[in-house]
């Protein structure tokens, strides 16, 4: 049996999909974390941000616990590893991927995608569906804000609210030169508010939106367990909610526009749930190779 794998992105935060319908392919104990990481890496293997492994929830021993109820509503779970091997609960660019590769890969009729189907994340249940010319939508859930926090990027410090998707977001939005800051490094942040890391998203706010335009921000982000991406859309989700919050003392609601450097991702906030749509594509496939795996 072949160990396919295809190489995809959204908005160029890049993945690498492991085919495992039945959970027989990649189990924990093959996929670890150091393979994980060989995976990753852009010289010596195929290069990516992450991993998404695409499997049916019944073989993934964390599912009961992360869909409850939910388990049998989910067919597919999205087991996502970060570059570092590290699991996260939610990945927004992952999760569009990972919907297309359900129809590219025969594995769900494309017409399921109209209304949206529920997938298994280890943040829980969340609703994909396709949207028009090759993009797709994803119901986030309600941005959770959980307090202020600072992060530091070479003795810069930046004030920041920060917020959950299911996974943590520290948004510090700021009038800082975006493109002058160094996020080759982690930024510091405060470890009691972020005890299991963060994904740092530096924000420039270009419009703060009115009655009849969208909101347009700009994003860099240093994602956890990664690095800088050249995309977040979890991150984009939490920017938009942040920009929203910061603008007003009413519930927040709203288009924002997010700029990132891999493209263009939109999100609709409201005090109900969070939509974020933006495109996904698989650049290619192929088959990982005995001599690389050493197997
Ligand atoms: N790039 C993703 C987020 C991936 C997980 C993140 N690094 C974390 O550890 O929380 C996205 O598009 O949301």
């Amino acid at each position: 049996m072949s160990d396919r794998f295809l190489l995809g992105h959204g908005t160029e935060n890049d993945f690498v999909v492991l085919p495992d319908p039945d959970g027989d392919r990649w189990p924990e104990d093959r996929l670890g974390a150091a393979l994980v990481q060989r995976l990753c890496e852009r010289r010596s293997g195929l290069g990516g941000d992450g991993v998404l492994r695409v499997v049916r929830s019944r073989h993934v021993p964390d599912a009961p616990a992360v869909l409850g109820e939910h388990l049998d509503a989910c067919e597919w779970f999205m087991d996502h590893r970060n570059a570092d091997g590290s699991h996260a609960e939610m990945c927004g660019n992952g999760i569009r991927l990972f919907l297309h590769v359900l129809v590219t890969e025969g594995l769900l009729d494309r017409s399921a995608c109209a209304e949206g189907v529920l997938v298994g994340t280890r943040g829980g249940p969340r609703r994909v569906g396709a949207g028009p010319g090759g993009t797709y939508w994803v119901d986030m859930g309600p941005a959770r804000p959980f307090g202020r926090g600072e992060a530091t990027v070479a003795g810069q410090v930046f004030g920041g609210q920060a917020v959950s998707m299911g996974n943590p977001h520290l948004v510090c939005l700021t009038d800082a030169d975006l493109d002058a800051l160094d996020l080759t490094r982690r930024p510091a942040f405060d470890a009691a508010l972020f005890p299991d890391g963060v994904n740092v998203e530096f924000v420039r706010v270009l419009a703060a939106g009115t009655e009849g335009a969208d909101a347009h921000v700009r994003l860099r982000v240093h994602e956890r367990g990664v690095g800088e991406t050249r995309s977040c859309g979890t991150g984009a989700c939490a920017t938009a909610y942040a920009a929203l919050a910061a603008g007003s003392e009413e519930p927040q609601r709203g288009t924002v526009v997010v700029d990132v450097p891999g493209g263009r991702l939109t999100v609709d906030v409201s005090p109900e749930t969070t939509v974020l749509r933006g495109p996904a594509v698989v650049v290619a496939t192929g088959e990982l190779t005995r001599e690389w795996l050493g197997t």
